[in-house]
């Protein structure tokens, strides 16, 4: 049994990012939010493109106004320049352009006034507080210069990267492509969500969690289906998934009963099993594999997804089939494989806070203990609200709403109300 940090520095270390010539592909840039970026880009546009005014005002001379705080200096008004036009004159002494917000500033000022600090009448103006040399002038490459990196590859798109990218007029983009992520329940006792339950039957839920899970990763979730405890149809399954995948998760069959085939077939496929069992509640039985290269061609009874190019190695989770133990160990150990293998080039691991707790917190200490919940904000301070009810594995009602989860460490058995905690925070709270 390998420790929860040993686990995932196991899983982070053969995960393969996407290659970033390969794998990838082009969207516009309207459906580009959320995507990974493959190739850097440059711009040979300025920003700033050109000297531009921050206020609506006056384009002047400074030399022409400094003294005006003491005396005002009155200009001659020689053109309006509005956004979006090019002025045509140059500013002479003694003269003002009047100009408005993110206009071009004229040939011969330096400086703006801002309209607040003058006075109009008719076609002069009176300046009456001196500016500052330059002030309200956003200079031309004063926020980045053409030609250097705007934004560098293995980023996530999102509103800030996409305005960047418009601006910079890329409609078009390189990214990299959704990571695949294959799903399948393992069973004899899973009906789907429509299917009447019969008694000792239950509703598939792991896999309906596991395909939001994985959509909401930014990877396409690829769903295989039940399949029964039967290892002839589980093997036919492991090896499809494994030559149409980036990433296989299965859930259940992992522990020691009688009817849980899954390491074995790992074996049998010349899988190598990395992990068997971590330090943790829930999650204890869970399984990481590898497979060198796709074990078989994509079988014709199986659904019509083709399969990636070779060599690929997909990265096997036996995850345990227990619900909680389902979530748990998705956002403890698959999440941040997915990020690296997206390609996003930083933070994968999971972020811990320092939090207090409201209630008393408690474990066996024998393993790193997940506790569920939400964490409220509390005069600007997180507070960790375990859920109530049963914190079983087989639990999965209450899990409903989690935003967190509470990490006690081996061997800490309780933590008390209002002492410090450290939760692992979920994206989707
Ligand atoms: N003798 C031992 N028994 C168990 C151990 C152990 O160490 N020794 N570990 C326990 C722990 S901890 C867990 S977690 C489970 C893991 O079991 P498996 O991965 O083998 O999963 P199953 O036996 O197939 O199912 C367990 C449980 O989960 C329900 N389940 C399974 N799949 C789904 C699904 N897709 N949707 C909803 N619920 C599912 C299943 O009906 C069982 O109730 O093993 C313990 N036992
Ligand atoms: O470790 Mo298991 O996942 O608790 O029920
Ligand atoms: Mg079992």
């Amino acid at each position: 049994m390998v420790s929860v940090s040993d686990a995932q520095a196991i899983i982070l270390n053969l995960v393969q990012p996407l290659d970033h010539q390969r794998d990838t592909e082009v969207v516009d840039l309207l459906v580009a939010d959320s995507r990974i970026l493959a190739v850097p880009v440059t711009s040979p546009l300025d920003f700033p493109h050109w000297d531009n005014s921050a206020m609506d005002g006056y384009a002047v001379r400074y030399e022409d106004v400094q003294h005006s705080s003491e005396n005002p200096a009155v200009l001659e008004i020689v053109e309006d320049i509005p956004a979006g036009y090019q002025p045509k004159s140059t500013i002479q002494p003694g003269q003002a352009a009047r100009i408005f917000t993110g206009a071009v500033i004229p040939a011969g000022a330096d400086t703006v006034v801002m309209q607040e600090k003058t006075r109009r009448e008719e076609n002069r103006v009176f300046i009456l507080d001196a500016p500052k040399p330059q002030e309200f002038v956003r200079h031309k490459a004063s926020f980045y210069q053409s030609g250097t990196q705007l934004l560098p590859a293995g980023i996530k798109l999102n509103a800030a990267e996409i305005a960047v990218l418009a601006a910079a007029q890329c409609p078009q983009l390189s990214v990299y492509r959704r990571p695949r992520v294959a799903i399948f329940s393992t069973g004899d006792e899973l009906m789907t969500v429509e299917q009447p339950l019969q008694p000792g039957q239950i509703v598939d839920s792991n896999q309906y969690a596991l395909a939001a899970l994985v959509k909401q990763s930014g990877a396409e979730p690829i769903l295989l289906g039940i399949v029964k405890d039967d290892p002839v149809a589980l093997e036919k399954v492991i090896a499809h998934a494994v030559a149409i995948a980036d990433i296989v998760l299965s859930s259940g069959g992992v522990s020691v009963g009688d009817y849980d085939y899954v390491d074995k077939i790992l074996e049998s496929l010349k899988a190598k099993i990395h992990i068997r069992a971590v330090e943790m509640r829930p999650g204890k039985p869970l399984t990481v594999a590898t497979f060198p290269t796709p074990s078989s061609p994509s079988s014709p009874s199986s659904p019509p997804t083709s399969p990636l190019p070779t060599p690929h190695s997909p990265l096997y989770f036996g995850l345990p089939g227990n619900p909680a133990a389902v979530l748990v160990t998705f956002w403890r150990f698959v999440l941040p494989a997915i990020k690296k293998l997206s390609g996003i080039t930083e933070g994968w691991e999971p972020v811990f806070l320092k939090v207090r707790s409201h209630h008393e917190l408690r474990s066996n200490g024998k393993r790193e203990t997940y506790l569920w919940g939400k964490l409220h904000l509390i005069d600007g301070v997180y507070e960790f609200h375990q859920a109530d009810g049963s914190q079983s594995s087989g639990n999965l009602i209450n899990l409903a709403q989690t935003n967190a989860l509470a990490v006690l460490p081996v061997g800490k058995t309780l933590i008390y109300p209002q002492e410090e905690v450290q939760v692992l925070q979920l994206s989707n709270g």
